[in-house]
């Protein structure tokens, strides 16, 4: 009787434990400076292994342009102002896209940018997601630049493509991001990636990280 009641609640135990990972999204952050070059290695990286790419950024965007949205002028100021948009806002719009794709698997990319993105992802979705790793794509501030202000001049219509948006965007990643790198880093859970080479060389080293 001793050893049914135990084997029971093991397998209860071991149930449970498979039946709440099998239900979790699993999630790869995706993080670097502005221009790293994340949209576009997620982009193959989608092409090759069938994840949902989810750009923070653009999910922002969308709900700035889209007609009748109550957070469409704060949005546009944040994003003028290369600050980051209140997790409320941000974490419920990457929530209704994960939901809506009937997807589990996901790259969120430029998330969590800042403590609060990270409290407020922790406190809403921190039980319904597997963090796999954070994916971070290192560069000098120097190339990012150079790779955005040629994104602007070949029209990429963004408004804060620009040398003086920039310099903000770069200090919001210097003070706000970097710090949540370092705080994935103490959880063992970066994976660094040096994004100054051309976009194959960098896919190489991408793929050995998903292949693993
Ligand atoms: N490895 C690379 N070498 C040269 N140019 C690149 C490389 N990767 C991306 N680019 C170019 O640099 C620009 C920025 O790339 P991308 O949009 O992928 O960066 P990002 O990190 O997603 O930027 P942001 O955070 O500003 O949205 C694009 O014009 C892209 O074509
Ligand atoms: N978590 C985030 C991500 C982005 N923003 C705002 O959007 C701007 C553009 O972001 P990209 O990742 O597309 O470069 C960014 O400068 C922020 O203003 C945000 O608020 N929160």
């Amino acid at each position: 009787m001793i050893i049914f009641k135990t084997f029971s609640s093991s397998f209860q135990k071991f149930y449970h434990t498979i039946g709440s990972m099998a239900s979790k999204y699993n999630v790869v952050f995706v993080l670097g400076g502005p221009g790293a070059g994340k949209g576009t290695q997620c982009a193959k990286i989608v092409q090759e292994f069938g994840y949902v790419h989810l750009s923070a950024g653009d999910l922002l965007r969308e709900e700035r342009s889209s007609d009748g949205s109550e957070f469409g002028e704060l949005i546009e100021k944040h994003i003028n102002d290369g600050t980051i948009v209140p997790v409320e806002i941000t974490c419920s719009l990457i929530e209704r896209a994960m939901k809506a794709s009937g997807k589990d698997n996901f790259l969120i990319d430029g998330f969590p940018r800042n403590q609060n993105n990270l409290e407020g992802w922790e406190s809403v979705m921190g039980d319904k997601v597997n963090l796999k790793f954070v994916l971070f794509f290192s560069c000098s501030l120097e190339v990012c630049s150079e790779r955005c202000l040629a994104r602007g001049a070949a029209g990429s219509g963004r408004s804060d493509d620009n040398l003086e948006t920039l310099k903000k965007r770069f200090n919001t990643y210097m003070t706000a991001t970097m710090p949540i790198i370092e705080h994935y880093e103490k959880l063992n859970l970066v994976k660094k990636i040096d994004a100054s080479a051309d976009p194959e060389k960098i896919f190489e080293e991408v793929k050995k990280l998903f292949q693993s």
